[in-house]
């Protein structure tokens, strides 16, 4: 037997030990939709179970996912505020960043310091503040890609994605882990999210501005030299909060730009038909850190001037 067959083996061992002597997670999920669907898929064929709260209590929802080689239907009950019980174990917030505060609402006083939160979002700091004291959270980082308007999902890259923020990772996640492509656990999360949040903030805001796919930011020296710029203050930054930040964005961000060439940002598409955009959450988070350390990021600045004032 093969080293990669007996660790396969050794994981389902432990993930049917493990759901023997402890019930898996029922998670209630904020935010049914491109990114939610995919996470509840996969936490679904590890044999968990989930509900999405929605305000008005609807018959379940009916997903599809379109993946590469196949189509996958997912039924996805739904319960009401008012039906919840006293006390969530398990929330999976997959939101839009701008709307985190109204889906939190709908769960508002039933979660506590037991309480697991997992945050499938972009940006950094949407639950600041806004969790009950020692409630539990993790974080998802994410490089695959899924587009479509519910109840259709179609997962356009299944790459990488990252889950952490507690120095031991939770016992359903061996079993996760066995069905969900890719996942990885990291302890200290944050190096990974920094790196997807400069990439974020230097190629969403851009494609957004200029109306243009993440590749065209390659085409042009005056892009390239924004996007460079960008880079730099975000590193002169981070490496502030973190010594072990390795810098280097420049790098990393031209590698993402690369291999989303064909890609029209979210960013762009949610500027483009008029919605409220992420940027708060990705610069916006980075200027008032900056601000905090008594610094300004003035590209930075400068882009959430041009894409947040009103025409
Ligand atoms: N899609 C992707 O490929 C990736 C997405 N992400 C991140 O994952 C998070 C979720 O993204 P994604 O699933 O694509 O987003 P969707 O556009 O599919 O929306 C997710 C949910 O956000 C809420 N929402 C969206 N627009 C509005 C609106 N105008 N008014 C009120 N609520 C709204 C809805 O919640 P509800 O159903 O509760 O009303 C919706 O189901 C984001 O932070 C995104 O940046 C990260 C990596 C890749
Ligand atoms: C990586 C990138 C920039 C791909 O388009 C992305 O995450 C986004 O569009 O939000």
């Amino acid at each position: 037997m093969l080293d990669t067959e007996k660790n396969l083996l050794f994981l389902h061992y432990r993930a049917y030990y493990f759901s023997m002597t402890e019930p898996l997670p029922h998670w209630y999920l904020l935010g049914a939709g491109n990114m939610g669907t995919l996470a509840a898929w996969y936490l679904t064929r590890a044999g968990h179970t989930v509900s999405v709260v929605t305000n008005s209590p609807r018959l379940p929802l009916q997903k599809q996912l379109i993946f590469a080689n196949q189509r996958m239907s997912l039924t996805l009950p739904c319960v009401s505020p008012a039906e919840l019980p006293p006390a969530i174990k398990h929330v999976l917030v997959a939101s839009k960043t701008p709307y985190t505060d109204s889906a939190l609402q709908r769960v508002k006083g039933h979660l506590n310091n037991e309480t697991q939160v997992l945050r499938f979002q972009n940006g950094v700091g949407a639950l600041d503040g806004r969790l009950p004291s020692g409630s539990v959270m993790l974080e998802a980082i994410t490089t695959s890609a899924v587009k479509g308007q519910s109840p259709q999902h179609t997962i356009v890259a299944e790459n990488v994605t990252w889950i952490g923020g507690t120095a031991q990772p939770p016992e359903w996640f061996e079993g996760l882990q066995i069905h969900w492509p890719n996942l990885h656990w990291e302890a200290d999360i944050r190096l990974v999210q920094w790196r997807k949040l400069v990439a974020n903030a230097v190629i969403n805001p851009l494609t957004a501005f200029y109306d243009i796919p993440n590749g065209a930011l390659m085409n042009d020296p005056a892009l390239l030299d924004q996007a460079r710029t960008l880079c730099s203050e975000a590193d002169a930054l981070l490496a502030i909060l973190d010594s072990q930040w390795p810098g280097d964005s420049f790098t990393a961000v031209l590698e993402v730009i690369r291999d989303t060439a064909d890609n029209t940002s979210s960013m762009r598409a949610d500027y483009q038909r008029g919605a409220t955009t992420e940027i708060e959450a990705i610069n916006g988070w980075l200027l008032c850190q900056a601000k905090n350390q008594g610094m300004d990021l003035p590209s930075h600045r400068r882009l959430v001037e041009a894409l947040t004032s009103t025409p």
